[in-house]
């Protein structure tokens, strides 16, 4: 069970709804991947116009949780705006923060991100900030109140999987909130290294909607995070310098 804030899920995949090439596609995908969280940008949403595109149109939305993101926002005044349109919407009480400080690496602005924390936890919502793998960032996120903490793997879209699993475990071992990995995942397996470290949970989006057969990449991408975080429950073996033989020698009759 994933536990964040007041709400509890089964799957601990959550999922993007942006650059699929299709809403068909987008609606298979994410049946398949089994998440109930489903994140979408507030400032791609025509959210008070029906009459506009909608791209979550194909989604029954009943079936899921929205977290909608602040995606966009390069201020803690712009991401607190964008959370209170989407609340105002009506979609949903939580709002995954993404406050970005860099235009070419779309790094998140770590004192901006703190503002708009602060601000929406006084606001009442569900807050998920978005963070690098900053481990006494982090841990400010969650002494302010965060109800997760979302570290990330690598830069939005880069598909390069996790550059410093040193800093993600040290972020999973002292947070008391959940965990989870969000941003730059681009395999089953980076996913399953995620769980497997002992991470929460994974919110992804390129590394399905781009995949040759989004479809079939979002069945990988939740058993890659079924198997890691069964690994992680089943406790790997230390690693050792040397080998051991795998048969045990005591008791053999033959020298
Ligand atoms: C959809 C969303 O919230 C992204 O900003 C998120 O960080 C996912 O990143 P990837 O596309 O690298 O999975």
């Amino acid at each position: 069970m994933l536990k964040i804030g007041n709400f509890t899920f089964e799957s601990r995949l959550l999922l993007g709804t942006g650059k699929y090439p299709n809403f068909d596609v987008q609606k298979e995908a994410v049946e398949v991947s089994g998440a109930e969280i489903l994140t979408f940008t507030v400032r791609r949403m025509n959210i008070f116009e029906p009459s506009q595109p909608n791209f979550l149109e194909k989604l029954n939305l009943e079936k899921y949780s929205l977290l909608p993101n602040t995606a966009g926002a390069k201020t803690a005044k712009e991401a607190v705006r964008h959370a209170k349109l989407a609340k105002a919407s009506g979609l949903c009480d939580m709002v995954k923060v993404e406050v970005i400080g860099c235009d070419k690496t779309l790094l998140p602005d770590p004192v901006e991100t703190l503002k708009a924390t602060e601000e929406l936890l006084k606001e009442g919502f569900t807050v998920l900030p978005y963070t690098s793998d900053d481990v006494v960032l982090a841990r400010k996120l969650e002494e302010l109140g965060a109800h997760a903490i979302m570290p990330g793997a690598s830069p939005i879209g880069s598909g390069q999987g996790i550059i410093n699993p040193l800093n993600l475990s040290f972020i999973i071992e002292q947070s008391h909130v959940p965990v989870i990995v969000d941003a730059g995942i681009g395999s089953p397996a980076d996913a399953a290294l995620a769980m497997e470290l002992g991470a929460d949970g994974v919110l992804l989006n390129t590394a399905v909607s781009a995949a040759e057969n989004p479809v079939k990449m979002a069945e990988a991408m939740k058993l890659g995070i079924e198997a890691g975080r069964l690994g992680f429950e089943a406790g790997r073996i230390p690693k050792k310098r040397f080998a051991t033989a795998s048969s045990p020698m005591e008791g053999m009759s033959i020298g």
